[in-house]
Parts: structure tokens; sequence; C-alpha cells
């Protein structure tokens, strides 16, 4: 079970896999594809009634082929064998393998008749699954040989040199009839669901894979927070939304003297002062709002249908409890964290969210001046407001 498990996993993986592995797989399908086959000719050509279903001599000729298949495949895959470790990513191996597949397969139905439903699996699954598999102009130049020689034995049957489907004898019978619909599934069946499962499996790993590289490239590696550039399309996704209906609130925030942190503690404390904070701030926002991870020691919260009070007491709010934060160093003792704050509302005279940011790190810097651990809010066309102005609450 545990095995069956860990051969999921590496068949879901397959898109990683190399070059050569890739057309191993073919291979590792088609052998037994031509094995089964190879065991329903020996079952036709031994029922008393073959001579009403099938034409003996043809499928003794298709047997031969058969048999030729299987060797040329088991050569081929020991040719993989050999370079699997040597040149995981010879391509053309890869082209080789796809060739005799498709040739093979087209080769194989003709004598079942190319209009029958197994042909119609194999020619719609076969490029669906190479092109999410496999490098595609090997399938690219599979499908084109394929079609040739499909269109060549049904053109070379019309005119008459070859006949038509020449292992099947026409139903004459019901009998008959059922066995053709029979073997038709027989054939179909093992390569449908195969195929099937395959395409599952990898587009499953594929999707998780996406979702995994979509969640990293917008957050930030140490804190989890939105990265710079996240926290840059959220922040202009919320000005489109609010412009001219709803206030939108920007409030930029540095913690303060951190090159101490990180000179008198060490790197990896200061880290851990990162993540606090991050961790404290993501705390106190409300569930629309967004947080980011601006720069270094800068963070960036947005804060949409929020107004200049509100903005303020939030901004407070996160200080006091950035204050209150207790992170130790690797002696265990207590490091002193705070941070300033600049405030800012997105005005209808911004062209564009950076002037609203733009204007939130002015107000940051008036913080910085005016003495640290502090909100400042500057306001579009008009000078820095006392925070005060907006609480008595500061520490
Ligand atoms: N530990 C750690 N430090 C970082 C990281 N990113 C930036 N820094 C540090 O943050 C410090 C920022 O220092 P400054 O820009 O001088 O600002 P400050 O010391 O906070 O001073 P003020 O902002 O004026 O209060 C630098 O020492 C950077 O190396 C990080 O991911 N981890």
């Amino acid at each position: 079970m545990k095995q069956l498990t860990v051969w999921r996993k590496r068949i879901a993986a397959a898109l990683e896999w190399s070059a050569v592995d890739k057309g191993l797989i073919l291979m590792a399908v088609a052998i037994p594809l031509y094995l089964q086959y190879l065991c329903w000719s020996l079952y036709v050509i031994n029922r008393p009634d073959r001579d009403l279903l099938v034409h003996v001599d043809v499928i003794r000729r298709v047997m031969e082929v058969e048999l030729l298949l299987i060797a040329v495949g088991l050569m081929i895959s020991g040719a993989g064998l050999f370079l699997r470790k040597r040149r995981p990513n010879f391509l053309p191996f890869q082209h080789a393998t796809l060739q005799y597949y498709s040739l093979s397969l087209v080769l194989m139905s003709y004598s079942i008749g190319t209009l029958s439903f197994p042909v119609g699996i194999v020619l719609l699954g076969a490029p669906i699954f190479g092109f999410i598999l496999l490098d595609r102009w090997a399938v690219w130049s599979a499908v084109l040989s394929s079609v040739v020689l499909l269109f060549t034995l049904n053109y070379a049957a019309v005119a008459g040199y070859i006949p038509y489907a020449p292992s099947k004898v026409t139903p004459a019978s019901a009998h008959a009839f059922s066995f053709w619909m029979l073997s038709e599934v027989f054939f179909a069946a093992p390569f449908l669901i195969l195929i099937t499962f395959m395409a599952d499996q990898m587009l499953t790993w594929w999707r998780a894979r996406e979702d995994h590289i979509r969640v990293l490239s917008r957050s930030d590696g140490l804190t989890g927070l939105a990265n710079r550039r996240h926290i840059f399309s959220e922040a202009n996704a919320a000005a489109s939304a609010s412009r001219d209906s709803s206030p939108l609130a920007c409030v930029l925030l540095d913690l303060d003297h951190f090159k101490r942190v990180n000179d008198s503690h060490g790197h990896a404390t200061g880290d851990r002062v990162l993540k606090a904070t991050a961790e404290c701030l993501t705390a106190m926002v409300r569930a629309g709002d967004s947080v980011g991870r601006y720069g270094g020691e800068e963070f960036l919260i947005i804060l949409p249908n929020t107004d200049a009070t509100e903005a303020h007491a939030i901004a407070e709010r996160c200080r006091a409890a950035i204050k209150a934060l207790i992170v130790v160093n690797d002696q265990g003792e207590p490091v002193a964290i705070s941070a300033s704050f600049g405030l800012t509302l997105l005005s209808s005279s911004d062209g564009s969210m950076d002037a609203a940011i733009a204007r939130a790190d002015e107000a940051l810097y008036q913080a910085k001046g005016n003495g640290r651990n502090r909100v400042e809010i500057l306001l579009a066309s008009s000078g820095t407001v006392p925070s005060d102005a907006f609480s008595k609450n500061r520490r």
C-alpha cells in the first residue's frame, strides 16, 4: 500500500521527469499493450468459431507483428535504461519512442479498422496526454507521421491495394457483432483507464504546484506577509475599488532603530522581531485590510472604507501592540521594540496609489523626526496633522 502511494506520487510528478524517463514511460505503456493484443490474438485463433470472427491467416501475421513490436520495444527500452543515468535529457530518445508508439499503434489499429472505438480513443488521448507530458515538437512530429501512415493505409484500402480492417470478418450475426464490440472495449479500456488516471494525477499535481508557486510569488519568505509587489497590487486594487466613493487609508510603518537590534542582538533576533511584528499587525487589522512587508523593516497597511479618525485609531492600536511585544534575544533577554507610523488617505487628486504611499512615507519621516514610536498623519493639500488631533491615547 505504501509502495503504491510512492508510485502514485512518482507518476504525479512525471512532469519533472527527465526526457529519457518520459520516453520510457511510453514503452511501459506500449509493451504491455502489445502483450495484451498478443493474448487476444492467441485467444481468438483458439476459439472454435474463429472463422466467423477473424481472418485467421491475418491474425497469425498480426501476431508476428505484435511479437516484433514487443522485441523492438524491449530493445528501445534497453537503450533508454542505458541512457537514463548517462544522458537523462537526450531528447532524440523521446522522439524515437514517440514515433515507435504512434506508428505501431496506427498499424495495429488498421488491422481492426481505423474507424473503430479504440482508434478514436488513441487518436484523441495520445496527443492530449503527449502535449501535457512530452516535448511538443516530438508530439507534433509523431502526430504528423501517424496521420500520414493512417491516410496512406486508408487510401490504399480505398484504391483496392490492400483490404480494409484485414483481421476482421464483417460481423454476420449478433454473436459475431457482440464479439467485436467486446473486443473493441477490451482494446480501448486499459488505454483509456491508464491515460485518464495519469492525466488526473499529473494535472492534480500541476494545479497544486501552481497554487504553491502563486503563494510563493506573492508572499515574503521571512514573515509570510504579502511581499512588496503583492501589497502594491492589493493597494492599487483597493484604490480602484474605492475611488470617489469610500475613503481609503494607507499606513506605512518602520521599526525604530532596527539596525541597533541587529547590531546588539544579532540578525536572528532581528528576524524574530520582524516575524513577531508581522504576526502582531496581522492580528490587529480587520478581515478586509491588507498588510505587507514593504521593505526590510518597513510594513504597509491598506485600510479600505476607513476614514482618518478610524485609521488613526487602528495605527495607534498597532503602535501600542508593537511596543508591548515581547521578543527575546539568544540569551533570553527581552528586546525593546517600537515603530513609527505615517498615515494618509487616498485623495481624488492623487494620480495613483504611489502618490498616497509617498505621502505616507513623508508622514513616517515626520514621525521619526518627532521622536519615533508615534503616528503622524499627512493628508493631501494639508500639513502634518498632529496625532493628538485624533487621539490622546498615546503612551
Ligand atoms: N534581521 C534582519 N534585518 C534586516 C532585514 N532587512 C533589513 N534589515 C536591517 O534593518 C536595518 C534598517 O536600518 P536603518 O534603515 O538604518 O534604520 P533603523 O536602524 O531602523 O533606524 P530608523 O529607521 O531611523 O529608526 C538594517 O540594519 C538592515 O540590515 C531582515 O530581513 N532581517
